[in-house]
């Protein structure tokens, strides 16, 4: 087994699509990491490039300490499952998980042993046409795995099966690698997949690294505003805010409500730097108050929509909220002069600066001034974000057991804030602390 390290990584393909950007990643050996982020953010691309299948436009690929990217696929020893893997229909799973070793001497042993692990046993003699979409997924992993690669990359494995199969695969999947034991890339643009399934999930965005952590400090300690908005659902609350100085603390000005760090809060002092803040309450860092608690931070808001769950409702709180632009959340990446270093030839040398290190000065720059309100200055926003049917995307989202009663459409409704959990992102999308 091999422990794998992508150091600067990037590529950019001829039309000068920059897929990956100075990525620096490492995956312990056994380790099954994650890559997760939208569509296009360049998570095949890493794969295809730790597999040799693509060579890197600037930096290295290594495997067990060692640089890896003068080798030839067939050198690396890498077993790949793409989303659409096909099985051969007219022979029988012992024969497809032994189809990779031909001949090779040991051939039934390797292949009982791999079949074993992926708990194959008992279906060696069927065809596809017999098992069932886990099985069929299973007999595809064994043939990857029956060589026994130091690496194994898994693309999408799952995107083909049906939501109920791939909820029931997902965990079998990640079981599978586990008990093999193999160092295991695995690619996903599915949040909820990730959490289930990862030691570690890395967020990119834009072909840069955004994170990288457990699935806990991912959902809980988000480093960037596109991580907070990525995973969870349902989705994190991001709101634009004004920061102000009150009482020795520090207020967050949220349009037509505030919330209150008191003067013990560690971030206040942090936070009094900058103007402008999103800030971002995952639902369950809310709680419908009937009636509303005293002293602790809350906010307000009427009743726009119940979706009902059975054991929960999900409630949509029109709370007066500014939303954060989609482009806050979603932030670009293209930075011509970084391009053009990538693209030379040589590549150009250091220095290499983080996506949002690059981006901090130009958003701040473009952030609108604020201006006074009755609680201190009211949050300018940009024109799209004030539209009056644009509101129901600012709606406050919680959850609310359906143990406890669930309100109902035009209900006012006061929900207390955990300011533990309390997001605070800066104008160029990275977290407060
Ligand atoms: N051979 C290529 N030539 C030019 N651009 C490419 C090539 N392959 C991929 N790209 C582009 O590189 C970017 C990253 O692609 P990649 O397939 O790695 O993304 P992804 O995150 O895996 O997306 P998806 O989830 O849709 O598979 C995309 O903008 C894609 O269009």
């Amino acid at each position: 087994m091999t422990a794998v390290a992508l150091d600067h990584l990037s590529k950019v393909f001829d039309d000068g699509t920059v897929a990956v950007n100075d990525l620096s990643l490492a995956v312990a050996d056994g380790e099954l990491l994650v890559l997760l982020g939208p569509t296009g953010c360049g998570k095949s691309t890493v794969l295809r490039l730790v597999a040799g299948l693509e060579s890197p436009t600037a930096g290295h690929v290594r495997f067990g300490g060692r640089i890896v990217d003068h080798l030839h696929t067939r050198d690396r020893n890498v077993a790949m499952v793409f989303q659409h893997y096909a099985l051969y229909p007219h022979l029988t799973v012992a024969q497809n998980i032994g189809f990779p070793l031909r001949s090779a001497p040991g051939v039934g042993e390797l292949v009982a042993r791999a079949a074993e692990r992926l708990g194959l046993s008992g279906v060696l003699d069927r065809r596809p046409a017999q098992l069932s979409g886990g099985e069929r997924q299973r007999v595809a992993m064994a043939r990857a795995l029956v060589r026994q690669p130091r690496v194994f990359l898994l693309d999408e494995p799952l995107a083909h099966l049906d939501a109920g199969l791939r909820h029931e695969l997902r965990t079998e999947v990640a079981a599978t690698a586990r008990r093999v034991g193999v160092t295991t890339l695995y690619v996903t643009h599915d949040q909820g997949e990730a959490l289930a399934v990862a030691d570690r999930v890395a967020v990119l965005h834009g072909g840069a690294l955004h994170q990288v952590g457990t699935p806990t400090e991912v959902y809980d300690d988000p480093a960037t505003v596109f991580v907070a908005a990525f995973l969870g659902t349902p989705r994190a609350n991001l709101f634009e805010g004004a920061v102000y100085p009150a009482d020795g603390g520090v207020t967050v000005d949220l349009g037509s409500q505030v919330l209150t760090l008191p003067p013990d809060d560690a971030r206040a002092h942090a936070l009094l730097r900058h103007e402008r803040v999103t800030i971002g309450l995952r639902p369950d860092a809310l709680h419908a108050a009937m009636p509303a608690p005293d002293g602790g931070a809350s906010l307000r808001g009427r009743v726009r929509h119940v979706e009902h769950h059975g054991h929960e409702g999900i409630v949509y709180l029109d709370a007066g909220g500014l939303p954060t632009p989609p482009a806050h959340t979603m932030i670009r990446t293209s930075d011509p002069a970084h391009l053009a270093g990538l693209l030379a030839d040589p590549p150009a040398p250091e220095p290499r600066r983080s996506v949002i290190g690059r981006l901090l000065p130009r958003l701040t720059a473009e952030a609108p001034a604020t201006a006074r309100t009755r609680y201190g200055f009211y949050p300018a926003y940009e024109p799209a974000t004030t539209l009056p049917d644009s509101t129901a995307d600012g709606d406050l989202v919680l959850r609310v057991p359906a143990a406890s009663g669930l309100p109902s459409p035009g209900d006012h409704l006061t929900v207390s804030v955990d300011l533990d959990r309390l997001l605070l992102f800066d104008t160029a999308g990275t977290r407060i602390r």
